[in-house]
């Protein structure tokens, strides 16, 4: 059975201690109140999961679902080099839904909040009939001057990414049935690196050490992202595809499918970005040192907005398709 009434529900998820200090009323007013830090930005976001295009119910844990829904958002905060502090959920729920699942789903956002001290500080409940939607809005901060936005690259500077692509689009796979992975470890490596992708916060962080950056996190593959950097900054890029970081779970694969997952998958929710060449050494030794893999896969040039990709020596047009609701 479902909810049995909403302000009872609302009860059961509302945490019992607020992390941070400058939140004034949470959940139960008429709107949360917080206070802004002078010489900070604000940072606002909001992604939604649904029911059968982002999650399938006997695919996913309510934990695991809950979870991804918060990280997600994280990964946009964390794209803007800022840290994330607070959110609101809203869930439709339909009948297919227990109560004690929906515990469960707020459960897997409670673990990555408190992870970051972040509160969860109001939403919405209301019925649908159909799929679960859960949208969730995150709210964060970044020091005035310290934000990293896709419009600064510029000509010479060096693309980078952080950790493995293409992980999680094999991940996918795995769980839709539509490939099999003799060996345990890696099939349980690339669903987890679905299920529970790792928002960049930290390596976005370092990213403000840097005087200029350009930076996106990785939702709709790694073709959509760069050539959004590209549109941004009006500047064209050139990657070399050899240099794109593959894990050894997915190189082990062998499959056809490889580049399709690399460059079109998503949801690998790592940063993609440029920085001027100079810079890329100090960058990616900081990185390293807290564990952060950062790889130089290309450059950028001057011309009009596109993304080549080389490979053999030829140079193909990389186009911006990847992740789309609506194609
Ligand atoms: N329905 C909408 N109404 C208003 N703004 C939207 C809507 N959908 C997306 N946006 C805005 O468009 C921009 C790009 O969105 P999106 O492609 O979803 O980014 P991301 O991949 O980082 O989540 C963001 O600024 C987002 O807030
Ligand atoms: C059942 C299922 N089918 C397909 C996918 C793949 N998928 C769904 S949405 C998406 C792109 C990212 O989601 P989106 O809502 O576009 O997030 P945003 O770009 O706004 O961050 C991908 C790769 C999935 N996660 N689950
Ligand atoms: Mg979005
Ligand atoms: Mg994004
Ligand atoms: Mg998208």
């Amino acid at each position: 059975m479902t909810i049995e009434d909403e302000f009872h529900f609302i009860d059961k998820i509302r945490q019992s201690k607020n992390r941070q200090p400058e939140l004034i009323e949470g959940i139960g007013d008429d709107a949360a109140l917080y206070r802004a830090k002078s010489d900070y930005l604000e940072i606002v976001c909001a992604d939604t999961m649904t029911e059968g295009v982002h999650f399938l119910k006997d695919a996913s844990s309510p934990k695991d679902i809950g979870y991804k829904a918060v990280a997600v958002n994280i990964s946009d905060v964390a794209a803007m080099g800022g840290v994330p502090k607070y959110y609101l959920v809203t869930i439709a729920v339909p009948k297919t839904w227990s109560e004690e699942e929906l515990v469960e789903l707020y459960a897997g956002m409670d673990e990555i909040a408190s992870t970051y001290k972040m509160d969860l500080i109001g939403g919405d409940t209301v019925s649908t009939s159909d799929k679960l939607v859960i949208t969730v809005t995150v709210i964060g901060e970044v020091q005035q001057g310290k934000q990293r936005l896709r419009k600064d690259a510029r000509p010479g500077d060096a693309v980078f990414v952080t950790g493995t692509i293409g992980d999680s689009a094999a991940g996918l796979q795995i769980l839709l049935g539509n490939l099999s992975v003799h060996e345990e470890n890696d099939s349980a490596f690339l669903v987890n690196r679905h299920k529970r992708p790792v928002p960049q916060v930290k390596a976005g962080q370092l990213m403000s050490s840097a005087e200029r950056i350009s930076l996106n996190d990785i939702s709709d593959g790694l073709a959509s992202e760069l050539n959004e950097l590209c549109e941004a900054s009006c500047v064209k890029m050139v990657i070399e595809k050899d240099r794109v970081p593959l894990s050894d779970s997915l190189r082990s694969l062998h499959s056809e499918q490889l580049d399709e997952w690399i460059l079109y998958g998503g949801e690998d929710f790592e940063l993609v970005g440029t920085v001027p060449p100079a810079a890329f050494d100090s960058l990616q030794k900081k990185c390293s040192e807290e564990g952060i893999s950062l790889t130089r896969i290309g450059h950028v040039e001057a011309g009009s907005s596109e993304v080549l990709l080389l490979h053999n020596g030829k140079k193909t047009k990389l186009e911006k398709s990847g992740y789309n609701h609506f194609k």
